[in-house]
C-alpha cells in the first residue's frame, strides 16, 4: 500500500493532542465493539467500487443525477442488508446506527429511498394494525414495494386540519374514494414520490356517513408493480430542482376519484367498519406519530452533519496559512486566529451536545412508545413537546454552524469540491421539514403555557418542565456550568412568565384568546427557545458526566472543556436574557468572557484530535479541504481538472459566439 504523506502542519497538530483519539471515537460510538462494528460496515460498503461515482455528481444533469442515485441506492441497500444483524431489535438497530454516516459516502445529496426507510416503514409500524403490519411490513422490508409518506400538499404543509385530499368511504363497495378536489390539494414534496415509489402512505381527511372524521393514514398503490406506470386516477410527477435534496426525487400526486379497498386505511388507532361506522382512536394525535419519530431522529442527523462540516473546516484551518500575526514570523495557520477558534470550536461542542441529547431523546422516545403500545398515553404530550423543541434547536444550530464552517474556509469553502455547500443543503431544510421551526416552537409554547397553569394549580409537572416550579432564587452567580444551567432555567421560567402575563394582558384588553396568542407569539417562541436551551445544556452536562466518568483523565478533561465552552458560548450569546433574569453582574460578564477565551486557548492544541475523534473517513467527508492527509491544494486542483470544461483547450462557443462577437461580426 502506498504510504500516505500527511501535511506537516496536520501531523504536528496530531502530535500535540493531549488525549487518545481512539478513546474519544470509542466514547462517541458507545464502546470499542461498536466502533469496530461501524468500521467493518464502512469497509464493506466502501469496498464496492460500483458505489463510487466516476464523474462528480455535480457535473451530471438533473435526470442523470436521479438515475445514478437509483443505481447506487439499490446496490447500497443490498450491501447494507447483507450486514444486518437479525438478532437486533429495531430499537437497537437504530440506536447502534446513530453514528453511521456511510450514506453520505454514496450520496452527496441524499438517497431517493430515504423516505421508504425513514417514514414509510415507520408509518406502517406506528399506524397499521397487527394484520396490516404483518402483510405490509414484510413486503416493504423485502423491498418488494417502495413507499413514501405523502402528507404535505401544495396549499398546506403546516396546518394539517386544512389538508384538502379526501378519502370518502363507500359502504356499497367497501372502498375509500381518494380525491384531490383542487390544485392546492395535490400532494407536494414527498421524497421518492416522483418516480421511485409504487406505494405511499397518504394522509387524507376521512369522510364516512357524511361526517369529517379528521386526518387518517391510507396505504395507497400509485404505480403498477410490473410496468411502474401510474395507476388510473393517479397523477404523478417531480417537483423540480431545489437548493439541495436533488437526488431525493420529491414529487407531486393528485387523485381523481381513485378507489382503494377498506383495509387500506391503516387502522391501528382509528377504524372504519364495513358499514362505515367510525371508531376514533384513544387520542387523535397518535395519527401524527410518524412525525414525532422523525423529529427525534433529526436531532442525531444534525449532530452528524455538523461533525462532518466542522471536521472539514478544522483540518483546513490547520493546513491553511494566511496573513501575519507578527511581522517577523511566517504566516500562521489560520487556526491560530482566536476569531477562527471562536467560529469553529463551538461547532465541535455543538455536535457533541446534540449527539448526547439525541441518544437521550431516543431512549426516552422508546420508553414512551412502549407505554403507548400498552395503552398508557400520559407521557405523549411531553414527548411531543421535547421532540419539537430539540428538532428545532438542533436544526437551527446545525445550519448556523455548518454555514459558519463554510465561511471559515474562505473562498475554497464555496467550492462544491469542499462538500460544504452540499452539507448546508442537507441541514437547512430540516428547519422546514417535519414541522416548520416557528410552528413547532409554538407547539412547545403551548405545552409550556399549559404547564404553567398546572403549576399554579399545584399539579406535578412533566420531568423536563419540573424546573418551572422551582421558585428558589438564584442568589449568586458562581460562573460554574451547573450555575449557568440553573440560570438558563431561570431565563426560560422568566420569559415564560412574561409571555403568559402578556398573553393574559392582551385578553384582558379585549382581544380574543387567538388574537392574544398571536400578539404574544414572538415572546412565546422566545420562551420556548429558552426552554430548549435549558434542556440541551442540562442534558449535555449530565449525560457527559454519567458516561464519561470511566474515561481517562485527559479525555475527560477535553470533554469537560467542550461542555463548559458550549455553556459559556450560549450564556454570552444570551447575555441580555441573563442580565434580565439572573443575578449576573458586569464583572461576571467580563469573567465569563475571559474564561471563554481561556477555553479557546486550552482547546486549541486538541482541535484536530477532537475532529479526528469523530472518525469520519475521507470517502464520507468527500471534501478536498477536509481529507485526513491535508493535501488541500493538490486535491483542489485534482477536482478542478475533473470539470468537463477542462476536457478541451478551446470550447466550441469561442468559434460560435465569442470570436465573431469580438471581431464585430455578431
Ligand atoms: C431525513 C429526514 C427526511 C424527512 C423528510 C421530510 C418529511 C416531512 O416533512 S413529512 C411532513 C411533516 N409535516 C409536519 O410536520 C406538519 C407540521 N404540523 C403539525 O404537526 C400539526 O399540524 C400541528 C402540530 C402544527 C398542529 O396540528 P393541529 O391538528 O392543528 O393541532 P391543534 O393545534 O388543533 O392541537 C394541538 C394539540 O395537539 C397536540 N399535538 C400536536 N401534535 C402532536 C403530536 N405529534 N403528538 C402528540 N400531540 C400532539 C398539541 O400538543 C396540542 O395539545 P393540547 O395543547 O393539549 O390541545
Ligand atoms: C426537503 C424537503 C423534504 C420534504 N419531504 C416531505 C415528505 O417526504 N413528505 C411530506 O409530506 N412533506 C415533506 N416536506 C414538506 C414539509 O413537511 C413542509 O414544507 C413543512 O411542514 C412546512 O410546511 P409549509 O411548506 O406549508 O410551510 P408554511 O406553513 O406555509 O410556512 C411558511 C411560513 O408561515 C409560517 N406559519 C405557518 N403557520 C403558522 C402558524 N400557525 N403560526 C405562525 N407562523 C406560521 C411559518 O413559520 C413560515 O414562516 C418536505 C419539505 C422539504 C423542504
Amino acid at each position: 500500500m502506498a504510504k500516505i504523506t500527511v501535511n506537516k502542519d496536520l501531523a504536528s497538530e496530531r502530535a500535540k493532542c493531549e488525549f487518545n483519539v481512539e478513546e474519544l471515537t470509542n466514547y462517541l460510538d458507545g464502546g470499542r465493539e461498536n466502533t469496530a462494528r461501524r468500521r467493518r460496515m464502512e469497509d464493506k460498503v466502501l469496498s464496492v467500487k460500483e458505489l463510487r461515482d466516476e464523474i462528480p455528481e455535480e457535473y451530471l444533469s438533473h435526470k442523470e443525477k436521479y438515475e445514478n442515485a437509483i443505481r447506487k441506492a439499490v446496490l447500497f441497500y443490498k450491501v447494507q442488508k447483507s450486514l444486518d444483524d437479525p438478532n437486533q431489535s429495531d430499537h437497537e438497530r437504530i440506536r447502534n446506527s446513530y453514528r453511521s454516516t456511510i450514506t453520505s459516502a454514496i450520496f452527496k445529496d441524499n438517497s431517493p429511498l430515504t423516505l421508504h426507510i425513514v417514514m414509510f416503514i415507520p408509518a406502517i409500524i406506528g399506524q397499521g394494525n397487527d394484520e396490516q403490519r404483518e402483510y405490509w411490513l414484510k413486503r416493504a422490508k423485502n423491498m418488494e414495494i417502495i413507499g413514501t409518506y405523502a402528507q404535505t400538499e401544495l396549499g398546506h404543509g403546516t396546518f394539517l386540519r386544512g389538508l384538502e385530499t379526501t378519502a370518502t368511504y363507500d359502504p356499497a363497495t367497501e372502498e375509500f374514494v381518494l380525491h384531490s378536489p383542487t390544485l392546492t390539494a395535490y400532494k407536494w414534496w414527498p421524497g421518492g414520490l416522483a418516480h421511485t415509489a409504487n406505494y405511499c402512505v397518504v394522509m387524507a381527511i376521512l369522510y364516512t356517513k357524511s361526517k369529517n372524521c379528521g386526518i387518517q393514514p391510507f396505504i395507497v398503490q400509485i404505480r403498477d408493480e410490473e410496468t411502474h406506470m401510474p395507476l388510473p386516477g393517479i397523477k404523478l410527477g417531480e417537483i423540480g430542482a431545489k437548493l439541495g435534496y436533488n437526488t431525493v426525487n420529491n414529487g407531486f400526486l393528485g387523485f381523481d376519484n381513485h378507489r382503494i379497498p377498506r383495509d387500506r386505511m391503516l387502522m391501528r388507532n382509528a377504524q372504519v367498519s364495513k358499514d362505515g361506522t367510525f371508531t376514533a382512536g384513544a387520542n387523535s394525535k397518535l395519527t401524527y406519530g410518524t412525525m414525532v419519530y422523525v423529529r427525534v431522529l433529526i436531532v442525531n442527523n444534525m449532530a452528524n452533519l455538523l461533525a462532518k462540516a466542522v471536521t472539514i473546516a478544522i483540518r483546513y484551518s490547520a493546513v491553511r496559512r494566511q496573513s501575519k500575526l507578527k511581522p517577523e514570523d511566517p504566516e500562521p495557520q489560520i487556526l491560530d486566529y482566536v476569531t477562527q477558534q471562536h467560529k469553529l470550536f463551538i461547532g465541535i461542542a455543538t455536535s457533541h451536545a446534540y449527539s448526547r441529547t439525541a441518544l437521550w431523546l431516543w431512549d426516552h422516545y422508546a420508553k414512551v412508545t412502549s407505554e403507548l403500545n400498552a395503552g398508557k398515553l400520559d407521557n405523549l404530550p411531553e414527548l411531543h413537546s421535547l421532540a419539537c423543541c430539540l428538532k428545532v434547536l438542533s436544526s437551527v444550530d446545525a445550519a448556523v454552524f455548518v454555514e459558519r464552517s463554510r465561511l471559515a474556509c474562505g473562498g475554497h469553502g464555496y467550492m462544491l469540491s469542499s462538500n460544504l455547500p452540499q452539507t448546508y443543503g442537507l441541514v437547512t431544510p430540516a428547519s422546514t421539514f417535519e414541522g416548520e421551526n416557528t410552528v413547532l416552537l409554538l407547539q412547545v409554547a403551548r405545552s409550556l403555557v399549559k404547564a404553567w397553569q398546572q403549576m399554579l394549580n399545584g399539579r406535578q409537572l412533566a420531568p423536563s418542565m419540573a424546573y418551572l416550579a422551582d421558585q428558589k432564587q438564584l442568589d449568586r452567580w458562581d460562573g460554574s456550568v451547573n450555575g449557568i444551567i440553573r440560570a438558563f432555567q431561570k431565563v426560560a421560567r422568566g420569559k415564560l412568565a412574561f409571555s403568559v402575563a402578556n398573553f393574559e394582558k392582551y385578553q384582558k384588553m379585549g382581544l380574543s384568546r387567538e388574537d392574544a396568542w398571536n400578539k404574544a407569539s414572538v415572546q412565546l417562541t422566545a420562551a420556548a427557545e429558552s426552554h430548549g436551551r435549558a434542556i440541551v445544556v442540562q442534558v449535555f452536562k449530565t449525560e457527559t458526566d454519567r458516561i464519561a466518568s470511566s474515561l481517562s483523565p485527559p479525555l475527560r478533561k477535553a470533554l469537560d472543556q467542550l461542555v463548559e465552552l458550549f455553556t459559556l458560548y450560549w450564556a454570552l450569546e444570551r447575555l441580555g436574557d441573563l442580565l434580565l433574569y439572573s443575578p449576573l453582574s458586569e464583572v461576571d460578564v467580563r469573567d465569563m468572557q475571559a474564561r471563554y477565551e481561556e477555553l479557546l486557548e486550552k482547546i486549541r492544541p486538541n482541535a484536530v484530535g477532537l475532529v479526528d475523534g469523530f472518525d469520519i473517513r475521507d470517502e464520507i467527508l468527500n471534501s478536498a479541504l477536509g481529507a485526513y492527509d491535508g493535501r488541500v491544494y493538490e486535491r483542489l486542483m485534482e477536482e478542478a481538472l475533473k470539470s468537463p470544461l477542462n476536457a478541451e483547450p478551446v470550447n466550441s462557443s469561442f468559434h460560435k459566439y465569442l470570436k465573431p462577437f469580438m471581431q464585430g461580426k455578431l
